[in-house]
């Protein structure tokens, strides 16, 4: 339990300050609690002992009235150090695992599903904002407001202080197992909550096959099981609770019996006088409440616990190792030198040489699964490789600093990412800081301009999240324009498979012309004319670099870029005379 305390003390980082003034509070609206004892005393000395007179009644009120101002004082101060630090903490927390996350190498996102990040940055922050503070604060403070009544027994009399020190320790024993046992459960409904998000997530982002496939409703079995299992779990974390909840009340009914029974016993025999007696027998009702509140508060505090324990997982995460090299990079050839990579065990790029002259263009070609993305993507440090090194400017690029590295490089990817925000806020992405007019004359170059005038609502139009509102070459345009506004020397292009009417293809074929003028470009090329056009071409087999060299040598050596072509050319002619058909 003492454990659990501390993670939770040492997790509260800056809003130590506010939890403390928090149970401070709560301390003093214990010892507030305790004074309308006294009023109750002084009353019941007046009855038995001398005479009650107005002067009596209204010392007993002013008492009374002290007590009561003092509680509602020091239970807001508390409540409102405690919100401040909930809220403080998880807003620190959130921010924090947002920096995390950018830095951590892309290898993190294969182990930690976007279920489970998503439950961390809602559900457990959530549990984290309302419940650490308020459980801190319940728990310490309802153990500290029984100790102070108990302490105040003993001052009265020691055999009966005695017997509410017995009864609350096995009320702590009975407590403890509880909090134990609560352990497995609160992993349990930790796993069940990640599996609920991630099979609701799947559903939403899958929801075009599942209506497709006439999978909805009570075919989607997965989010069915996931849904029954989080209301079994948390039934069963009731369920489990309940017995000790109920052995806990027994406790504190016995204990409450014993000490009438004691006061009576030492009132008959004279050793205790009758206020003293009747004093005890109306506080003993009273006395335990805060311990029943913070016995019944453990359970949850093993599910913050886990939540805690679920983010402390990504913050010691390592993150990508950067060089110190600020200089930005002015020499832009880039050099594969016997690099080997792999995802976990499984070897992708082996023993990978390759030289890119600056302000030539190489098209990287290969079968599918043959590592091209790979290969890009280790340039931009996505990953870091196994073996070898890849230098830019003769450099290796875990010398650099991650954000130098970054300003050198754009990547425009075949499946287009847009963020639910207006289409002027997403070209402003590979520039923060640029004005209207640049991004119109980046959206012109990227021949995108048009269709964005033609919105309702121009360059504010809102686009909806991941930009299901438009085409996918309007969308591959969109992110063009981007990285044409952060005009980066180097470009990596993923060039879209997808079929493209051949209006777009038009323009996006300009839009990519504009791009790359004067840069040195890595494209996975699709395209017969664009890999015609490149100054060099690897083809990549099975994370091998097989071929290389211009198009007019690659073809006459027969190989597999020879076959690759064919291929092409055939699919190519496929798809032009189906469209001469069509538009016969
Ligand atoms: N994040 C990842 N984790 C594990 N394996 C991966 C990951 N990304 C790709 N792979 C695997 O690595 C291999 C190479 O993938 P890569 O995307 O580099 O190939 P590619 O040549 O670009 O394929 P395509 O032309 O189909 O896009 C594939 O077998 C793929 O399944």
């Amino acid at each position: 339990m003492i454990n659990v305390f501390r993670k939770i003390w040492l997790f509260s980082g800056k809003e130590k300050g506010n939890l403390k003034k928090s149970i401070f509070a709560a301390f003093i609206h214990a010892v507030f609690n305790a004074f309308q004892f006294v009023a109750i005393y002084y009353m019941l000395e007046c009855l038995f002992i001398s005479k009650i007179s107005t002067k009596n009644i209204i010392i007993a009120f002013v008492i009374l009235m002290i007590s009561l101002l003092g509680k509602i004082v020091t239970q807001n101060i508390s409540q409102m150090k405690q919100t401040h630090a909930g809220y403080f903490m998880a807003a620190d927390k959130r921010i924090e695992l947002g920096e995390k996350i950018k830095k951590v190498p892309m290898g993190f996102f294969n182990s930690f599903s976007l279920g489970k990040l998503t439950t961390l940055a809602t559900t457990n922050l959530t549990q984290i904002e309302s419940w650490i503070p308020v459980l801190l604060v319940n728990v310490l403070g309802g153990f500290l407001n029984t100790c102070v009544f108990v302490l105040a027994i003993f001052l009265i009399n020691i055999y009966i202080g005695l017997t509410a020190l017995v009864g609350m320790t096995v009320f702590l024993m009975v407590t403890s197992l509880m909090e134990k046992r609560s352990r497995k459960n609160a992993t349990d409904m930790a796993n069940i909550q990640t599996c609920l998000t991630k099979n609701v997530l799947s559903t939403l982002q899958g929801m075009q096959v599942i209506k497709s496939y006439n999978l909805g409703g009570e075919n989607n079995k997965n989010l069915d099981d996931a849904i029954d299992n989080s209301y079994k779990t948390t039934l069963a974390l009731e369920k489990m609770v309940i017995p000790y909840t109920v052995v806990q009340r027994i406790v504190i009914g016995l204990t409450i019996v014993a000490m009438l029974f004691v006061s009576i016993r030492f009132n008959i025999s004279d050793n205790l006088i009758i206020t003293d007696a009747v004093m005890i027998m109306i506080a003993s009702f009273t006395i335990f409440e805060g311990l029943i509140g913070a016995g019944s508060n453990m359970a949850i505090l093993r599910i913050a616990e886990n939540a805690i324990d679920s983010y402390e997982y990504v913050n010691q995460m390592p993150i990508l190792k950067e060089g110190s090299i600020t200089e930005p990079i002015k020499n832009h050839n880039i050099a594969f030198k016997n690099v080997s990579f792999s995802y976990d065990d499984r070897p992708i790029l082996k023993n990978v040489s390759a030289e890119i002259k600056e302000n030539t263009m190489t098209a990287i070609v290969g079968p599918s699964g043959s590592g091209k993305t790979t290969f890009c993507s280790l340039i931009a440090r996505f990953w870091d490789v196994n073996s070898g090194e890849i230098l830019i400017g003769g450099k290796n690029i875990k010398d650099y600093k991650i954000e130098n590295l970054m300003n050198s490089i754009s990547m425009v990817f075949q499946d287009v990412y847009l963020f639910e925000d207006t289409i002027e806020n997403n070209i402003k992405f590979g520039k923060q800081n640029a004005s209207h007019e640049e991004v119109v004359e980046a959206a012109k170059k990227a021949r995108c301009h048009e269709f964005i005038e033609a919105l309702p609502e121009g360059y504010d139009t809102i686009i909806g999240e991941g930009g299901a509102s438009l085409s996918g070459g309007e969308k591959q345009r969109i992110s063009i324009a981007r990285a044409m506004l952060k005009d980066a020397d180097i470009i990596i292009f993923d060039e879209a498979t997808a079929n493209i009417d051949p209006e777009n293809e038009d323009k996006l074929k300009e839009a990519i012309e504009s791009l790359t003028k004067n840069k040195t470009v890595i494209m996975i090329a699709h395209r017969l004319k664009t890999i015609r056009n490149a100054d060099q071409i690897l083809v990549l087999k099975d994370g091998e670099i097989v071929e290389r060299g211009g198009h007019e040598e690659l073809i006459k050596n027969n190989g597999l870029y020879s076959d690759l072509i064919n291929a092409k050319a055939k699919a190519e002619s496929w798809k032009l005379s189906n469209k001469y058909r069509i538009e016969l």
